[in-house]
């Protein structure tokens, strides 16, 4: 008999929404359910291409998990934190940097925030292979693997090949150009992770201006993003102001990762984003959070589709010297292990670069 009973997780219960009026990005809505006849993705690959060359950072709705499904795996997502022991956690941390993967905790303290004020981070993290089989887990997860692997199969199949449709469309490409190079069954390192940040001391929060998360472009192709009320996350717009991203209950929030902008020849935009100290009216909260954080099949040249004939008539701002163009698993590896622990340089506006494979830098911000 198959077990019809979901097994028991705590709720997890998030801070309410902000009262705060806070100066909010604006970000179009992509309606994942005006994406079935090749006519509406056509009109809505005008969309999603004008959000990624733009802004870098969109929200879609309608993605096929109902709200209630969507608690669900935060409620899930809360588990690797509060029902795992302090010495079972050490024992799953990730090989960040012996082996460049995510795959497992990262625990509080591994990064540096400040490098002068000596301030680490309070954020915990567990990610979890979209094979879920490729390692092991804590005892706790173990009942919520089905759940778990339904959720990475979703976010894959239903959510990123639709958006990689758009995404292919909008270079003038045939639809499945990038699909292809995005098998849930092919051996790839997209994830989905659960994220804790803790409140802070006062001493930290003034000894890095309140940033929790430094300025950073993500690795991979795009992330998915849950959506959840306490706001915190900030994009950096190209004008240089910093914009809240405000919570839309049940929307994910999509941003471009490296990947897609070396891909894309620098057509569409790997925003530097952050995450910063919440309102105070969410002060002294934890602030949960779900991704999929999506990448190509780890052997994918990330060299500009050149045969776009939008690449053709814009041209290409961003790319490798040829013959040392990186593969998806080179470049992500090399990030993951550089990530949060080495000094970055100063360049212009304030962003301050780190290099990371062939001469190409990784940008960053305080
Ligand atoms: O917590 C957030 O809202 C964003 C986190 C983030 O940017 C990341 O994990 O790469
Ligand atoms: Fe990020």
């Amino acid at each position: 008999m198959p077990d019809l009973v979901a097994p028991v997780a705590p709720h997890y219960v998030p801070a309410p929404r902000t009262q705060e009026n806070l100066d909010y990005a604006e970000l179009p809505i992509i309606d994942l359910a005006k994406a079935t006849t090749p006519e509406e993705r056509l009109a809505l690959s005008v969309q999603v291409r004008d959000a990624m060359s733009n802004q870098g950072f969109f929200y879609v709705i309608n993605h096929g998990y109902t709200p209630e499904q969507t608690k669900r795996v935060f409620d899930i997502a809360d588990v690797p934190f509060t029902q795992v022991r302090e010495a079972e956690k050490r024992s799953f941390v990730a090989k960040m940097e012996e082996e460049g993967s995510f795959q497992g905790y990262k625990l509080r303290q591994y990064w540096v925030i400040s490098f002068d004020g000596g301030v680490r981070d309070q954020i915990e993290h567990y990610n979890v292979n979209k094979d879920i089989t490729k390692r092991e887990h804590p005892e706790a997860l173990r009942a919520f693997f089905p759940e778990i692997s339904a959720f990475a199969r979703h976010n894959h199949e239903n959510i990123l090949h639709a958006l990689l449709r758009l995404l292919a469309l909008g270079l003038e490409l045939p639809e499945d150009t990038l699909v292809k190079h995005h098998g849930f069954d092919a051996v790839g390192e997209s994830y989905v992770r659960f994220m804790k940040y803790y409140p802070r001391s006062q001493e930290d929060e003034a000894k890095t201006h309140r940033v929790w998360l430094k300025g950073h472009t993500d690795f991979g192709i795009m992330t998915i993003l849950y959506s959840q009320p306490v706001a915190a996350l900030q994009i950096l717009t190209k004008e240089g102001d910093w914009k809240w991203v405000k919570h839309i209950e049940n929307a994910l929030v999509i941003n471009a990762g490296d990947a897609l902008e070396f891909v894309s020849g620098g057509y569409y935009h790997a925003t530097i984003h952050r995450v910063v100290q919440p309102p105070p009216d969410q002060q002294g909260y934890t602030r949960l959070g779900v991704f999929y954080f999506c990448m190509a099949d780890e052997d994918m040249s990330l060299a500009p589709l050149l045969q776009s004939p939008v690449l053709q008539r814009v041209g290409v701002t961003k790319t490798f010297e040829s013959g040392k163009i990186p593969t998806m698993s080179e470049w992500r590896s090399a990030r993951t292990i550089a990530f949060g622990r080495s000094a970055t340089k100063a360049t212009e506006n304030g962003v301050k670069e780190q290099e990371i494979i062939n001469g190409v830098a990784a940008k960053f911000f305080d």
